[in-house]
């Protein structure tokens, strides 16, 4: 398993309280006859030290995607995908304060009072949503909207993880009429394969290189529900290097009818931005 955390800050001497507090929980919800010592507990985080790469199979967990909107009360993610000999093959992303109702213009996604939702995808067989408890299975498809001029679209919250500037002079040259939507996490994916927006647009500023764990599963859902997920050259997201992802300047997801505007634009406002 590749996944974000290690037990490195738990195994620390003044952890001892929240170690034994998460061994409780983790006892608590896991259904096995055998009680778990806080050991068992680290020894199980560390096994998400795998580096990934092009052979075999992995697992790929963020157990909190969107850290930040976790802690603000907002949006955040659980997201778990598994790679085979580098491929995405499956992904499964909780968002337990997205609401099952489509997201937009108005609302900034953090309304926390909502069911959550569940998005689901397998290689092959589209992408599918349903809510926490189970219920009411839909499939989903990302927008059909072509005229970018009717499109809104994506963003991390935080202007640190993605530059508003850039995104802010795409969306004008696109023709955009609608403010962002800023939501945390991969739920930006989630929201973007059920048509709530039409584009998601991430640019890290420079130096940052993104993680293989906070794309794998959104990725798959989006692209399972008819959508395209590539860095701004165009290449698809090749999850087969390790934990990092190799890009050209950040990411860009989008329904197949935009994407020629959407990269002209986006080509252009890099080349002036230089
Ligand atoms: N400097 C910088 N640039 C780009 N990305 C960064 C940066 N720092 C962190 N991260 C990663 O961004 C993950 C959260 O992405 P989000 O889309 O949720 O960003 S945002 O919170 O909406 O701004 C976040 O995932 P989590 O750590 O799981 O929250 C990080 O892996
Ligand atoms: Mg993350």
């Amino acid at each position: 398993m590749v996944a974000e955390e290690d037990s490195g800050d738990l195994r620390k001497d003044d952890s001892r309280e929240i170690l034994d507090r998460i061994t409780l929980v983790v006892n608590d919800t896991l259904a096995t006859e055998k009680t778990l010592s806080s050991e068992d507990v680290l020894t199980a985080i560390d096994k998400g030290r795998s580096e990934g790469g092009p052979e075999g199979r992995h697992w790929v967990l963020d157990p909190i995607d969107g850290t930040k909107g976790f802690l603000r009360g907002d949006q955040y993610a659980i997201a778990l995908a598994l790679l085979d000999q580098g491929r995405v093959v499956l992904g499964v992303l909780a968002c337990p304060n997205l609401p099952l109702a489509p997201i937009g213009k108005e609302s900034q996604g953090s309304d926390t009072h909502q069911d959550g939702c569940l998005f689901s995808a397998v290689i092959g067989e589209g992408a599918y949503m349903q809510s926490l408890d189970g219920f009411s299975v839909v499939k989903v498809n990302v927008s059909t909207i072509e005229n970018p001029e009717e499109a809104s679209f994506f963003e991390s919250f935080e202007a640190a993880h993605s530059s508003h500037d850039l995104t802010s002079s795409i969306a004008k040259k696109l023709g955009v009429k609608a403010p962002p939507v800023r939501i945390d996490s991969q739920a930006k994916y989630g929201a973007l394969s059920r048509g709530d927006g039409a584009i998601y647009l991430r640019f890290p500023h420079a130096g940052y290189r993104e993680k293989i764990w906070d794309h794998a599963a959104g990725s798959i859902v989006v692209t399972e529900a008819g959508g395209v997920v590539t860095d701004a050259a165009g290449n698809p997201l090749d999850f087969s290097k390790g934990k990092y992802l190799d890009l050209y300047k950040g990411i860009v997801a989008s329904n197949r009818q935009l994407m020629p505007k959407l990269f002209k634009a986006i080509q252009e406002c890099i080349a002036s931005s230089l």
